[in-house]
């Protein structure tokens, strides 16, 4: 499957130590697993159904009157530990019930794997569109991610304790 990437920034530009992070075309848990040497924990702060916003709707990428529509998607929202007792990464992943049919339902009973896991088993990379900026609690970048035909959004943040790691 070929990997297309488009990435765009905010008026900003990361630090010089993040942006292969941030551009990172495969999984993330991989690469935190290698810094950290060791298996990644993961810590849930969140998982369910949710009603999504116009703005989650438009970052899935619908347009027209499906941005009118309610829509529900399962939520799920974590913290990445690597070898550290603070978390490296804030993430947040929305499935629209649509993309969770299949081989995808087990994207729901996943508990404390990586989603890393499931989305990156058969191929190393996924097309995807991505746009990086600057939050309040640290840089970001926000994947959406075509998973053998299903859509899903995948938001990262990395949090100071990772930039401050000095594995
Ligand atoms: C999407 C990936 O999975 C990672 C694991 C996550 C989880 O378990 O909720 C969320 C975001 C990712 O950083 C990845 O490995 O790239």
């Amino acid at each position: 499957m070929s990997s297309t990437q488009t990435s765009c920034f905010s008026n900003m530009s990361p630090p010089s130590e993040l942006l292969s992070w941030l551009n990172a075309k495969g999984s993330l848990t991989a690469m935190l697993e290698v810094k950290a040497g060791q298996p990644l924990r993961v810590e849930r702060s969140f998982e369910g159904y949710q009603q999504l916003s116009l703005i989650q709707k438009q970052q899935l990428g619908l347009q027209g009157a499906a941005l009118n529509r309610p829509m529900l998607a399962w939520v799920r929202e974590v913290q990445l530990y690597g070898n550290d007792e603070l978390p490296w990464v804030d993430a947040q992943s929305i499935f629209p019930l649509s993309s969770l049919k299949g081989r995808a339902r087990r994207l729901q009973q996943l508990k404390g794997t990586p989603i890393g896991y499931v989305l990156f088993k058969r191929s190393r990379t996924l097309p995807n569109q991505r746009f990086i900026q600057q939050t309040a609690t640290g840089w970001q970048r926000q994947t959406r991610y075509d998973w053998y035909g299903r859509t899903l959004m995948i938001s990262e943040t990395f949090l100071p304790a990772f930039l401050s790691s000095d594995c």
